[in-house]
């Protein structure tokens, strides 16, 4: 799903307005029923009190729109107008007299810190003070508001975007933003939902299609792309029945050193168990029994130390090579990682050290073959790229990374973001039973057995992180967060390309 900018948006909500034949105030009450739906599938009616804070623009008319039909289906709501000054927008005019209609329990007007209401752990609160429409932090006592009804600890949904969050940048430190524990947001998802500096301000996201403008919305350009299950259905390619293991990739994985011999056995495991034909292993003498007795369907080369890697295999042939999970920091492994770089013509994967590696040895970023995938966790960027301000900054330095070396960078995270080029990918699965050790390494196994398999490296590094985050969900809701191991999501990769094709084929039975 594409993400949009708030400017786009808002040109989206007005062309829809002119192809359409509606008045903004009919847009407004098609986007805030849905939120009112939503609500009501989910309370089913229950007495529960709702506080309902608006704005004076758009998103507060949203909030008076929701309020009108929680009203009508007897709801116990107390709607407050946050009355921060006299300029109120038409719509919400127009929806302040139809709510004035249909209840004696008018709205109650906030002009300062003496006419906050209480609000309590069991009430339902609704964010519609500001949407996307927020030019400026909010100040003096709105934003003492807003710290209230996050310290309430009230359950609050959030309109659009929570309060005091912006679309394009970074609140500062101290902020008033509201915390919500749920945002139903219009259209199309927001950057700042998948950040790791703002994520959490939006809490559990769901976007509501309003019907804006399909062509606008089509033509509209954006490089930033949310990654969900239709994306992932695009780009999988089914395994044909006349194929043999020679179709599905030869690949070389080199890496571990002495006490790390497992993240190589992961990867391998991983790239396996995502469909690979063939998959050779090339770690130090100390590990060739551990994989042998480990993983007896992958192959091994060792190298002439016991303990790390200080040479690279010439001539093998591979299909795609991943080189530098446990591979350590030696100088000989360094020269290693630099012949293995001379050596190799097609897109590589790199890892863990071997990422430290090329943060120390800058030479050799340009040996690097072009398309190849850089898979980085944020302290591995940060070597790579440098200290950024925020996270607008770190895609934006990660983007000028990509370009000039002509490689696809992951930034791994709760939202994994791939990025190449000018555009910048995020996926949308996974949980925090990930964050456990060895679960980069199955990634890169998984990443390089994709494109062992013929997947442009692009699409691999996209098409892997989602079905190694989906993996990982089938493994927690297996054995619960706490209880995933990396091996888990290595072993699951089957059920989550499962998941993903399965759909598929009942999509192609259903259109047939
Ligand atoms: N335009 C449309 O047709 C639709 C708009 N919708 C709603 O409209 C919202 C956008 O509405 P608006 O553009 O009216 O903007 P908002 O309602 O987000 O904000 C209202 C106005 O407050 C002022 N303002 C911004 N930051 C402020 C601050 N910190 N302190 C004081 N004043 C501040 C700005 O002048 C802004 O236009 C969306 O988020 C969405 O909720 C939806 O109803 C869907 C349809
Ligand atoms: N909270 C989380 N939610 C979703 N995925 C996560 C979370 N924490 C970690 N992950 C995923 O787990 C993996 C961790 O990779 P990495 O930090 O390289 O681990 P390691 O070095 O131990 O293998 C990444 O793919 C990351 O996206
Ligand atoms: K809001």
């Amino acid at each position: 799903m594409k993400i949009l900018t708030a400017d786009q948006l808002s040109e989206a909500d007005k062309i829809t307005i002119q192809k359409q034949g509606i008045t903004s105030e009919e847009l407004m009450e098609r986007a805030a029923t849905l939120v009112f739906e939503e609500i009501h599938k989910r309370l089913e009616g229950a007495p529960i009190p709702i506080k309902i804070f608006c704005g004076i623009g758009n998103n507060g008319g949203d909030g008076l729109v929701v309020a009108r039909h929680l009203i009508q289906h007897k709801y116990d709501v107390q709607v407050f107008i946050v009355n921060y000054s006299d300029k109120r927008s038409d719509d919400f005019l127009a929806n302040y007299e139809k709510l004035k209609k249909i209840t004696r329990n008018w709205p109650i007007s906030i002009k300062g810190e003496d006419d906050f209401p209480e609000i309590g752990t069991g009430d339902f609160v609704i964010d519609a003070i500001f949407g996307i429409g927020l030019n400026r932090p909010i100040e003096s006592w709105m934003g003492k508001l807003v710290k209230t009804i996050n310290k309430s600890g009230a359950f609050v949904l959030a309109v659009d975007m929570p309060s005091g969050l912006f679309s394009d940048r970074v609140p500062e430190k101290d902020a008033a933003v509201i915390n919500a524990s749920y945002t139903l947001s219009f259209q199309t998802p927001k950057l700042v939902f998948y950040l790791p500096q703002t994520m959490d301000y939006a809490g559990e996201v769901e976007i509501l299609d309003i019907g804006l403008d399909r062509q606008c919305i089509s033509e509209s350009k954006s490089g930033i792309f949310l990654i969900e299950d239709e994306e992932a259905r695009m780009f999988y390619k089914e395994r044909k029945k006349n194929s043999h293991k020679g179709d599905y990739g030869n690949v070389l994985i080199s890496g571990g050193s002495y006490g790390k011999i497992g993240s190589v056995l992961l990867s391998a495991t991983a790239a396996l168990r995502t469909g690979t034909g063939l998959c050779t292993l090339y770690v130090p003498k100390c590990g060739y029994q551990i994989i042998q007795s480990g993983l007896p369907e992958a192959m091994v080369l060792t190298d002439e130390n016991e303990e790390i890697i200080t040479n690279f295999p010439e001539g093998f042939g591979a299909d795609v090579n991943c080189f530098g999970m446990g591979v350590g920091k030696a100088k000989q492994t360094v020269e290693a990682m630099e012949k293995f770089l001379r050596s190799v013509e097609k897109p590589v994967v790199i890892d863990a050290d071997g990422l430290n590696i090329l943060s120390k040895n800058n030479e050799l970023l340009k040996l690097i073959p072009e398309n190849s995938v850089l898979t980085p966790h944020p302290g591995e960027l940060k070597r790579l790229i440098g200290e950024w301000k925020d996270d607008f900054e770190k895609l934006e330095k990660t983007k000028e990374f990509s370009k000039e070396y002509k490689v696809t960078l992951l930034i791994k995270g709760a939202h994994t973001f791939i990025i190449s080029d000018d555009e910048i990918y995020i996926n949308s699965t996974g949980n925090p039973g990930m964050a456990t050790a060895g679960s980069g390494d199955v990634l890169s196994g998984v990443i390089t057995s994709l494109i062992g398999q013929k997947y442009n490296p692009v699409t691999a590094a996209v098409l892997g992180v989602y079905a190694h985050g989906l993996s990982g969900d089938i493994a927690a809701s297996k054995l619960g967060m706490e209880s995933v191991l990396a091996g888990d999501i290595a072993k699951n990769m089957g059920k989550a390309f499962k998941l993903i094709s399965e759909d598929f084929s009942g999509y192609e039975a259903e259109s047939q």
